[in-house]
């Protein structure tokens, strides 16, 4: 009966009908919402507890309370009155929620994205295996590391895991997007496997590799969603930067009546908050995490998970980048194109380079069968023995015979070191043979059995298109690409000039990696890398930003601080735009927020004083209605600035690839004095409009 009860529910859950939720947010639909959700959420922040978190704004609201108090106490005569203590108020009052709406509208589209992946994550139930091999249907979230559940075709898999038996294509595109299914295969760099993802066809055995709420997806909602989003140490650095400047303003405005006092006149505290309130930089502090989040969110929105703020800024400082050559600047899709004899090898060569693939599950390896079967090799099926699988480190695969026999594929001078090791001969024209294949960038595998080399096998692979631009697209950032192949020096050399990398190294072992990068830190730079392999693992956690591929393996994927659910490794190179365009962003907008300020100086402490000292009307240099609308007109510019630059903060700055210190000097002169001037323009025409209506 209970039973029953699970089976209705394991129908009802693998129908098909089931709506698949996409991370990417629908544009117009949602917006409506987006903006409304933002308008409440601008509200609840206005809790005094959650204010203190952002210094400047929260003096702001205090200043609000203030000098709404004010409208309350008794006025002093000739001074400026309820109505004037009043406005500040208001204005205040919107100072505070154009900041907060600012922020919540930069956290509400990683809401909405978290939102639609809750769905898929919805319980599910898995076949669990149990240790006498009965299968226990069990709810997914009980579902704990190292237990064995089997999926079948139309089923959702309940958790992360890697698959340790079977072939399986899974449909990916409840987390990536991407509706084409992708393969997933026990052994090798397809093994790994996401909850919430749906298996389309075969089914597989999956060893479960994470605990209940530890999952990728769990992870990937809480970054969407901003649960995680802890400051950078470069956004606490300039917030500290801020808050004492703040602290500075208030300080000099608090002690301001001791000095007016003597001179013998009066200032309306609400007057005094008002120019507290234009000199500390609210326009930054107003936008800066919202800079932060849309930062983090363009990153998504580019289908790339990034583990923290920190990764994608470091992005944006990046020195160096390290690529792999095979799937990253090439295809990847190598096939073996030819067979070439070295030697008397002719007439065997066919054989053993079959032999050497029969069991070779990689690309490369089934291409060579491909090449045979095309030329009408017959390749035997071999029981026993044993097969060797492809490792980077070994550079070869192939077959232990059940007689003894041995039978090699590899990188040329992996396979000459083995065959000398037994004491054989190399061919006197396997030099030069494997030479002309690198030298046309291709790469040559040396077929061997025992002490005998009997030829070469063509492995052909080409250039991505566009490279060569993209590469100097990043030397115009000032960005230094080495490309690490375990392919041997003329094949990489080849490739490299092709591609157009600025550095390449050869015949690298995946610790050779490591120790790249160490070198390239150890000189002062940070450096990216993309990797998808387990053996990348260890060089993706050392990267300053490592990039891991979603079809890589579970190992490549936690030491990575940035997941790309595309699987595309030339998606570094956006990656560092972005990085770039939220450094850039934010420093141009605290140039602005400062140039800012000091403008509104001169319009409100002529003001101030005019009432008192009429000689300051010399100073009234914007010739602005009265004393109390330039108060005003100035507060107000101070306020609706912030909503202005809003969309300025979300997209970011335009971008460029240009030099840093050009680009530098190019933000200073547009944003420094754009931020000069805008004030005189802006407060002189909200006076103007001001006057007409008072
Ligand atoms: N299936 C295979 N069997 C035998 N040898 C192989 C096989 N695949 C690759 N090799 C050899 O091992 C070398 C290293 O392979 P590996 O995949 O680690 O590096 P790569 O693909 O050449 O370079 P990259 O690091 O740019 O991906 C290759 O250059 C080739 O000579
Ligand atoms: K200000
Ligand atoms: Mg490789």
């Amino acid at each position: 009966m209970g039973n029953h009860l699970l089976k209705d529910q394991e129908e009802d859950i693998i129908s098909p009908a089931r709506e698949v939720p996409s991370p990417s947010v629908e544009k117009n639909s949602k917006g409506s919402s987006l903006l409304w959700n933002a308008l409440k959420e601008s509200i609840v922040k206005l809790d005094p507890r959650k204010m203190v978190k952002n210094p400047i704004m929260f003096i702001v609201e205090i200043g609000f309370f203030i000098s709404f108090i004010q409208v309350f106490l008794p006025q002093r005569p000739g001074g400026t009155g309820t109505w004037f203590s009043l406005s500040v108020a208001l204005i205040l009052l919107f100072t505070v929620l154009f900041a907060n709406f600012a922020e919540a509208l930069a956290e509400g589209r990683g809401k909405a994205q978290a939102g639609a992946l809750k769905k898929s994550k919805q319980d599910m139930i898995a076949n669990v295996r149990m240790k006498d091999g009965s299968i226990r249907h069990m709810p997914s979230d009980k579902l704990k590391v190292d237990d064995i559940v089997i999926v079948s075709q139309g089923e959702w898999i309940p958790g992360d895991g890697e698959v340790i038996k079977g072939i399986a294509s899974v449909d990916e595109s409840a987390i990536t997007g991407e509706s084409a299914p992708v393969m997933k295969e026990a052994g090798g760099d397809f093994n790994s496997v996401t909850g919430g993802t749906r298996v389309v066809s075969d089914s597989i055995t999956i060893r479960i590799t994470s605990n209940p709420g530890e999952s990728f997806l769990d992870r990937m909602i809480s970054l969407v969603e901003g649960a995680e989003r802890q400051k950078t140490p470069n956004e606490i650095a300039l917030n500290t930067v801020l808050t004492s400047l703040t602290l500075i303003f208030l300080f000099v405005v608090m002690t301001l009546p001791f000095f007016t006092n003597y001179l013998g006149f009066q200032i309306d505290t609400a007057v005094l908050i008002a120019l507290l309130v234009c000199l500390i930089p609210t326009t930054i502090g107003g936008l800066l995490s919202a800079i932060g989040i849309a930062g983090m969110d363009r990153v998504t929105q580019f289908n790339v998970l990034a583990m923290s703020g920190k990764a994608v800024e470091a992005a944006g400082d990046i020195n160096t980048i390290i690529l792999d050559k095979t799937g990253t600047i090439t295809f990847g899709n190598r096939m073996a194109s030819d067979i070439i004899p070295t030697g008397e090898g002719e007439e065997e060569l066919p054989y053993w380079a079959g032999m050497s693939s029969l069991k070779d599950e990689t690309p490369e390896g089934r291409s060579v069968l491909e090449l045979l079967k095309g030329r009408g090799v017959v390749i035997p099926e071999v029981t026993g023995g044993t097969f060797i699988d492809f490792k980077a480190e070994t550079r070869m695969s192939g077959l232990d015979l059940p007689d003894g026999r041995r039978v090699r594929k590899g990188a040329v001078d992996a396979v000459k070191a083995w065959v000398k090791a037994q004491g054989g001969s190399i061919p006197a024209d396997l030099e030069a043979k494997s030479t002309a294949i690198a030298g046309e960038g291709g790469t040559p595998l040396a077929v061997a059995m025992d002490d005998r080399i009997y030829g070469l096998i063509y492995l052909k692979d080409t250039v991505k298109p566009g490279m060569k631009e993209r590469f100097e697209q990043l030397r115009k950032m000032g960005i230094k690409t080495v490309m690490c192949t375990g392919d041997n020096p003329l094949t990489a050399a080849t490739i490299a000039r092709e591609a157009g990398v600025d550095e390449f190294i050869a015949e690298c072992k995946p610790e050779d990696k490591i120790e790249v990068i160490r070198f390239e830190q150890s000189q002062g730079k940070l450096v990216a890398m993309t990797g998808d392999g387990t053996n990348d693992a260890p060089a993706l956690a050392q990267a300053d930003v490592g990039l891991a591929m979603n079809s890589g393996t579970t190992a490549a994927k936690e030491a990575a601080n940035m997941v790309d659910l595309d699987s595309d490794p030339t998606k570094i190179i956006e990656v560092v735009s972005i990085g770039k365009q939220l450094l850039m962003t934010r420093g141009a907008l605290t140039t602005f927020s400062i140039a800012n300020d000091v403008a509104k100086y001169f319009a409100i402490i002529p003001a101030m004083f005019m009432t008192a000292i009429p000689e300051m009307e010399a100073l009234n240099i914007m010739k602005l209605s009265s004393p109390v609308t330039a108060i005003l007109s100035a507060l107000i510019f101070n306020a609706i600035i912030i909503p202005l630059l809003v969309p300025l903060a979300m997209k970011g700055v335009a971008y460029k690839p240009v030099r840093s210190d050009i680009l530098l000097r190019r933000n200073l002169l547009i944003y420094g004095i754009g931020g000069m001037l805008a004030p005189f323009a802006g407060i002189k025409v909200i006076d103007l409009m001001m006057s007409l209506v008072i």
